[in-house]
């Protein structure tokens, strides 16, 4: 079973399409409009979108364009008159994978509708072998030095009970490798691991996303809607990025823990959910609750086995057996069996700091060895990010004409942060304390 929507200003057409589709079992949305179609993309996740191209309010390649930008994997297949080919072909270009002529079959339409789930399953399923092969879901916790061995011993303690996690660290450290590792070790293992980043939606959307909506509960509310604390029952919820959750829901999100009930947006009813969460943040929790910006007593409740992470540069006896698993990884992804890294190059990368931690030490061997015509690579062909080019592990103090004006300090300071979170610049700018068109503006971005 799929959910579908339908785009067609023709309402008979719309309904006898719907009909069809509901009688193989498949969930159908219906759209009368560009505007419309794109409010239900941006709210639900559709298997396939099923779109006329002359609509009242615009193009049927709108919504197709939409669904490319997002990049998500909703499949499409657009409805075009007798005669006005080329639209279809500019549609595929954009990446519908079909099109069909008006008066539309019946039976070819059914037909296509099987063809392109079939093709969206196994693109799921390669996805999944390659997230695997990425190192995720199922992506090991190398624990090597004497702190990240405390904490994995700990996660081995305490894996029958089923206590709240926070998780703290410096970005890319592995808040969620652990949380995942946490949940694997548990006796939730079979249920859904369930992740969300608190800090990159909207309030509105991060509620509904997270609690589920009733149908109607808000323009674009056309069907209802499970939330991610439905969707992780008995398994584990990993808020991500925990400290940017608002006011308003973290008030939500208090109730669910004390009480195990989530009550969907606009709906009057609760459910009960047995749900374990695991919170993360690179934010100062308890700084956060001094502030009045965080609820003591939600962070009470989060806080029952606080773990913190250290940062790379502080137990660098996990750099070599990282190298060894991003390695072994990458010869996978790349078919390039013969993958490695000489002596000198291993040395430059455990004295390097590691400002963006073990994400940044991916990002750089994968780079690295992406613009490397050679298996093994030497400390020469080690590239750190363009916006700081290798720097030595502790720099020494400039002096004479070398010395700096603040301002350049400054923006050297700026672009190292940006480079540590990856080119992110709102993370950046959260880590640097300042907005983000501020940050833009110092780097003469706008
Ligand atoms: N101990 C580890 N073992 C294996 N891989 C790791 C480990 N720590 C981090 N990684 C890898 O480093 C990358 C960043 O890890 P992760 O996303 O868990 O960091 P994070 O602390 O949650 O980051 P952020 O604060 O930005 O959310 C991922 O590719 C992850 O697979």
């Amino acid at each position: 079973m799929a959910t579908i929507l339908i785009v067609d200003d023709e309402y008979a057409v719309r309904t006898t399409l719907g009909l069809m589709l509901k009688a193989r079992s498949h969930q159908v949305i219906e759209a009368g409009s560009v505007a419309e179609a794109k409010a239900i993309i941006d709210r639900h996740r559709m298997d396939l979108v099923i779109t006329d191209l002359r609509l009242g309010d615009g193009n049927g390649l709108e919504i197709i364009e939409s669904l490319r930008e997002r990049g998500d994997e909703t499949q499409s297949i657009v409805m075009t008159a007798f005669g006005s080919i080329e639209n279809a072909v500019e549609a595929m270009r954009l990446g519908a994978y079909d099109y069909l002529t008006k008066p539309v079959n019946p039976d070819e339409l059914l037909m296509r509708v099987v063809k392109v789930l079939e093709r969206k399953l196994l693109g799921e399923e390669v996805s999944r072998l390659r997230a695997q092969l990425d190192g995720r879901p199922d992506s090991p916790l190398i624990a090597e030095s004497a702190a990240m061995r405390g904490i994995s011993e700990l996660v081995q303690r305490i894996r029958s009970q089923d206590v709240p996690v926070l998780i703290t660290g410096e970005t890319g450290v592995g808040k969620e490798v652990l949380a995942r590792a946490i949940h694997q070790t548990s006796l939730r293992v079979s249920a859904p691991f369930v992740a969300v980043n608190c800090a990159t939606l909207p309030e509105d959307l991060l509620d509904s996303e997270l609690f589920g909506h009733v149908k109607g509960a808000f323009t674009g509310a056309v069907a209802q809607h499970e939330g991610l604390f439905g969707q992780a029952d008995h398994g584990t919820l990993f808020l991500d990025e925990v400290g940017d959750v608002s006011p308003r829901l973290q008030a939500k999100l208090l109730r669910v823990l004390q009480e195990g009930e989530v009550r969907p947006v606009g709906g009057t009813g609760s459910t009960r959910v047995d749900v374990r969460v695991i919170a993360a943040t690179n934010r100062d929790l308890a700084g956060l609750v001094h502030s009045g910006a965080f609820r003591a007593d939600l962070l009470f409740r989060l806080n029952v086995l606080p773990l913190t992470i250290p940062p790379l540069r502080e137990r660098r006896d996990d750099i070599t057996p990282l190298i060894d698993h991003f390695i072994e990884l990458l010869r996978h992804k790349t078919d390039r069996p013969g993958l490695t890294v000489d002596t000198q190059a291993r040395r430059k990368l455990v004295a390097y700091d590691w400002p963006g931690n073990v994400r940044q030490l991916r990002n750089v061997l994968e780079r690295s060895f992406a613009l490397s015509d050679r298996e093994t690579l030497d400390a020469e062909a080690i590239l750190f990010d363009n916006l700081s080019p290798s720097p030595p592990a502790h720099e020494a103090v400039p002096t004479g004409t070398a010395l700096k004006s603040l301002s350049e300090v400054e923006l050297d300071h700026i672009r190292r942060v940006v480079a540590a979170c990856d080119g992110n610049q709102m993370a950046a700018a959260k880590r640097l304390g300042i907005s983000r068109s501020t940050l833009r503006r110092k780097l003469g971005l706008d």
